[in-house]
């Protein structure tokens, strides 16, 4: 982010509209509401603090299907993210863009304690006008507990 008032950072998911998505829309009430934003060196950042509900078996882990949605939510609407600014407008300015979950491969390489926040870096690669790759990984403490590749592919906006 560079400096200036202009610079003031509203979450992807923020400027989208009406999205009722469990993981990532903000007109989801019961949803996890995550929030992304760009990062200074071009990856798309998300911060996320379970509740203690969103656990595994054992009540100190995070659930592995809570971990998938986040890496699935963040990915597809950083995909999103990245169309608008390749398109040089700003998100919801104009037509609206629509991408959805084609794949995701997701490696869990460590427990996710559930009282630290995760923070979520996703990696943008557009292929081609309909396929972004995403890789997506998930980091507890610093440690490097999952990760995902995602494709992103886009839709029309009424799918
Ligand atoms: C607003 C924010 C919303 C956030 C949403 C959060 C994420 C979600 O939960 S989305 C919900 C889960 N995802 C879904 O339900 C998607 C269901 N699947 C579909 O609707 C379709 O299969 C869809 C749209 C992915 C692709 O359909 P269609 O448009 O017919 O695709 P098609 O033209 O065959 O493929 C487009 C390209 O993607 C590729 N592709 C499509 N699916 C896959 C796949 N599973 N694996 C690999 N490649 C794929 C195709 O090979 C093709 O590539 P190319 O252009 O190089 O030939």
């Amino acid at each position: 982010m560079g400096s200036g008032m202009q610079d003031i950072e509203i979450a992807f998911q923020d400027q989208l509209q009406k999205n009722h998505c469990f993981g990532c829309g903000a007109d989801n009430d019961q949803g996890l509401k995550i929030k992304s934003y760009w990062a200074d060196d071009g990856t798309a950042v998300c911060r996320f603090t379970a509740k203690p509900h969103h656990c595994a078996g054992p009540t100190r882990y995070l659930n592995g299907g809570i971990m998938a949605t986040l890496l699935d939510c963040h990915s597809i609407c950083s995909a999103i993210a990245l169309a608008y600014r390749t398109e040089g407008r700003a998100i919801s300015e104009g037509e609206s863009i629509a991408f959805v979950t084609g794949s995701m491969d997701i490696a869990y390489k460590q427990p996710v304690p559930i009282d630290s926040p995760v923070l979520l870096k996703a990696e943008l690669e557009s292929l081609s006008p309909r396929k972004t790759r995403v890789v997506c990984r998930l980091f507890s403490e610093d440690n490097l507990c999952a990760q995902a590749d995602v494709l992103a592919v886009r839709v029309p906006d009424n799918w």
